[in-house]
């Protein structure tokens, strides 16, 4: 799109803003809770509200692995910034970004400047462009700095097995999941040094832990830690697949469940193969739904829509996940609680109550991160607190709740008050509890968003004790003798809930965690254990609204009131802000289509042999992790690779009920060839970076130059037939004399350039008439733009020739870019225009076997990124 039309575009979504009557940031209730409620000293209040009714500056993050997402930083520093700051708008300089100064490596940045800035001046109308363009293929990521503080305390390590339970959109699984793959490119460039007799070099290894080998040596270097990311609401968690299938990796899955009863995995027991593990996580992130306020900045609705009951909702549903995500943690583990809410009810009494219900501090402890991110302002947690009941009343404690209880004519408890939420009391286990150790970020000290953050550290095995609040109905003297006259609207849910959860068990035998064999409270069982089929398992909805009052019949012990029912809009894909996401209702029919079985394939496949055959791949590349998605397990159109971790939960769990929605990279691609001995799988961009190493010398093309890789990006179909090989420069003769089919293109720069210093491994095919990188739109225009500062429009003869076929290819390309699960869509449907106007055979073959996904995957797929698409602009 040229600069014109960007700016058209914007100039009208800014009129279309200016008619939009502005939110009025105002609530008496809201700001009458936190200047009495938190721990802020009264000279700092102004300057909070202050912040909090100010715009949020944008932020994003250099992603992917840390060499990569160096060198595009670079580009910001070096390219962009100078430019930008030399503009100057009604007298004053124009604030570039700026580095946010605790995040690692300074990946991490911020700006406050203007819409209507970006707009006006070509400098950082070129920055927005280059911001539009990296985080369209992953290389940046739109994500709230605060968002970005819970996986920075979560200590992760290659080779750890990690758990995002409430993941999407996914941002901080990202993080996670980069984390799991650091220093891996350097360890495997090591390993496959060592073994071809060159000499190791070092200064990878020199440069930070994680990239020594010992850091992750066990399966030659390559990450063998996973990530599952989960999500409870479908849509949502293909949300996630969308974020995280950018960074390719054969260690993570998603799964789609509800975390409050997050099932045991199945894992291999190398002592007795008859009798399972069941999968213990070395870290958990626990950022659960919340009700948001700490993001008032952003969802300026909150300011109108805020109430007490809000978060009051929440609050069990909250200690519920934390206890499982404890349960499931390996003594030694961590797991981080997060939300982007201020109010202790979803905060400290959350943390106060799901360490008391693990056994307290004896088996749980509250971590000090106060030497963590020291350059991150934070306020400490809170020991005291007071609740604002729905009506907006104020309590200090347990006991006053219930002496007004008794007192008072109705025998009803105050509105949605539960004992968890006030402060632990005097006496029990859990009353010295440090909870000035959680951190509280408030918008005023660095001028983001608020949020809370909490990092605990499991220190043994224990039975997580029933929850207490189900099993105390406060009555009074009146209501005594009447079994539910002073039951909460809460805990009716909670009873049918768990009759719910009894008609699914086998037997009337005390639920047992397999992981442990320990008894599990019944909110904890995990259903699927007992469901023999996936649809079976019931998929929690989170759009279930609460009837309004004065009816208190909420869905379950998760809903909100109804105001917050009605959340302010999710409009931040990189945030964990999903204000009052309402968790599932147990009794909803599970949501989203059928997914499809992941079958592994023998090693002695034919195609895995021809595959090896073809590529010359060294025998050391594991041949026994590949896998198709359809029942019948044979290859079809599509072959995936994964981690050895993730084979083995893919397998041992199957048929037990667990959502799996996605697991790994997809490797190869069939592909229609000229001839028998053209290997008909093709090597697909995001299983290169995987495979390449492993490729023998005899499909591999080494490119140094950075004119050749231009010719090959700006001309999509470069022809070689005849002389015309010539054109291709250092490359000619070798992509003359190499056999047709896929390649990889080894790209190693030589030296002196800056803007051309990153190697690569991209896919190449090579035709009778013609090569093709074999890569999306999107990365092709990326690149030129990152390596060449170059916006020139793709050149692709084929569409020259016939504009008519051309539209046709480009609304192919459109929606297969939509569908995301589709191969490369540049190369597949131009190709057919390429193909047809210039005869073509196999180009052509390639798109009769473009890999259509299955039509609910696709819907799925394209539902996914549709949403995703519609969030956050820079
Ligand atoms: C605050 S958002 C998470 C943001 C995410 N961690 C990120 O950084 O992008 C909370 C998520 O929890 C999900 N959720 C709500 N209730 C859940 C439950 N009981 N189990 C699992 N996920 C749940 C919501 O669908 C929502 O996507």
């Amino acid at each position: 799109m040229s600069d014109h039309r960007d700016t058209e575009a914007e100039d009208a979504a800014a009129d279309a803003e200016a008619t939009y009557p502005e939110v009025v940031k105002e609530n008496k209730r809201l700001e009458q809770y936190y200047n009495t409620l938190t721990n802020l000293p009264e000279e700092e209040q102004a300057e909070f509200w202050a912040a909090l009714r100010r715009e949020l500056p944008n932020s994003f993050r250099f992603c992917g692995s840390k060499g990569h997402a160096l060198a595009v930083k670079r580009l910001l520093q070096t390219r962009y910034i100078p430019e930008i700051t030399r503009i100057t708008h009604d007298g004053v300089t124009v604030n570039p970004p700026t580095a946010v100064p605790w995040y690692p490596d300074s990946l991490a940045w911020s700006m406050t400047t203007p819409k209507n800035v970006i707009r006006k001046f070509p400098p950082s109308r070129a920055f927005q462009k280059f911001l539009v363009s990296e985080t369209s293929v992953g290389n940046i990521s739109r994500q709230e700095v605060v968002s970005m503080i819970p996986p920075l305390l979560m200590d992760v390590k290659p080779g750890m097995t990690v758990l995002d339970l409430c993941a999407a959109p996914g941002s901080k699984a990202a993080q996670l999941l980069e984390m799991i793959h650091r220093g891996e490119e350097a360890r495997i460039r090591q390993v496959i040094q060592s073994f071809s007799g060159d000499e190791v070099k070092t200064e990878d290894a020199q440069e930070e832990e994680a990239a020594r080998l010992e850091a992750d040596a066990s399966d030659d270097g390559r990450a063998t830690g996973m990530l599952i990311a989960n999500d409870a609401d479908y849509k949502r968690s293909h949300m996630l697949i969308h974020q995280l299938k950018r960074l390719s990796s054969p260690n993570m899955i998603v799964t789609n469940h509800d975390a409050t009863m997050y099932p045991s995995l199945r894992i291999p027991n190398p002592e007795n193969p008859s009798k399972p593990n069941y999968l213990k996580f070395d870290r958990i992130l626990a950022d659960v739904p919340c009700s948001g306020d700490g993001t008032l900045r952003k969802n300026v609705n909150l300011w109108k829509d805020w109430t007490p009951g809000n978060a009051l909702g929440l609050h069990l549903t909250q200690v519920r996940i934390l206890v499982r995500a404890l349960q499931m943690l390996k003594p030694g583990g961590r797991v981080v609680y997060s939300t982007c809410s201020m109010n202790p009810v979803e905060n400290e009494s959350v943390v106060a109550a799901a360490i008391e219900r693990c056994g307290g501090p004896e088996k749980i402890e509250i971590v000090d991160c106060s030497d963590q991110l020291p350059l991150l302002k934070r306020k400490p947690g809170m020991r005291k607190w007071q609740i604002m009941d729905k009506s907006a009343r104020l309590w200090s404690s347990w006991e006053e709740v219930q002496e007004y209880v008794k007192s008072t004519d109705d025998g009803v408890i105050p509105g949605r008050l539960v004992e968890s939420m006030f402060p632990p009391a005097a006496g029990s286990d859990c009353a010295d509890l440090p909870l000035e150790r959680c951190m509280r970020v408030y918008a005023h000290q660095q001028d983001t968003g608020g949020f809370f953050i909490t990092a605990l550290h499991k220190k043994a095995e224990f039975k997580a004790k029933p929850e207490e609040n189900r099993k105390q109905p406060v009555q009074n003297a009146k209501a005594n003798g009447k079994a539910n006259a002073a039951k909460r609207p809460l805990e009716e849910e909670d009873d049918k809930e768990e009759a719910g959860v009894k008609k699914l068990r086998l037997s009337e035998e005390p639920p047992k965690d397999e992981a442990t064999n320990a008894e599990v409270p019944a909110e904890l069982t995990t259903e699927v254990e007992v469901e023999p089929k996936p649809e079976a398992v019931e998929t929690p909805a989170n759009d279930e609204a609460a009837p309004s009052e004065p009816t208190p019949a909420p869905s379950g012990p998760e809903a909100t009131d109804s105001t917050a029912a009605t959340p302010a809009p999710a409009t931040d894909n990189n945030t964990t802000t999903t204000p009052a996401q309402q968790p599932p209702s147990p009794k909803r029919k599970p949501e989203g289509p059928y997914e499809e079985p992941f079958k592994y394939l023998p090693a002695d496949h034919p195609v895995i042999q021809n595959v090896a055959e073809f590529y010359k791949i060294s025998p050391r590349f594991p041949s026994d992790r590949y896998m198709v998605r359809n029942a019948l397990g044979e290859p079809a159109k599509a072959i995936y690779y994964t981690s050895a971790l993730v084979r083995d939960i893919l397998v041992l769990n199957e048929g037990r009920g667990v959502k799996f929605v996605h697991g790994g990279v997809k490797m190869y691609v069939k592909q229609d060839a000229p001839s028998a001995d053209v290997c008909r799988w093709r090597i697909q961009s995001e299983g290169m970076p995987i495979l390449h190493g492993y490729v023998g010398p005899e499909r591999v093309v080494v490119l140094t130059k950075k004119s050749t890789l231009k010719h090959l990006l700006v001309e999509m179909f470069p022809k070689i037939a005849g002389d015309d090989w010539k054109r291709m420069d250092e490359i000619g003769e070798r992509v003359r004399d190499l056999a047709l089919g896929c390649c990889v293109l080894r790209v190693e720069p030589e030296a002196g350039d800056e803007d051309f210093s990153e190697h690569m491994a991209l896919p190449l095919w090579k035709s009778f008439q013609s090569l093709n990188l074999m890569l999306p739109k999107e990365d092709r225009s990326a690149m030129l733009l990152r390596i060449y500062n170059d916006t020139t429009p793709l050149i692709n003869m084929g569409i020259q020739r016939d504009n008519k076929k051309a539209e046709g290819a480009e609304d192919k390309e459109k929606d297969a870019e939509m569908k995301d699960a589709a191969p490369p869509a540049d190369t597949d449907a131009a190709a057919a225009a390429a193909a047809e106007v210039q005869g073509d055979a196999e180009a052509s073959a390639d798109v009769e076997v473009a890999d259509a996904p299955a039509p609910e995957v696709v819907e799925a797929e394209a539902a996914g990124a549709a949403t995703a698409g519609e969030e956050p602009t820079a």
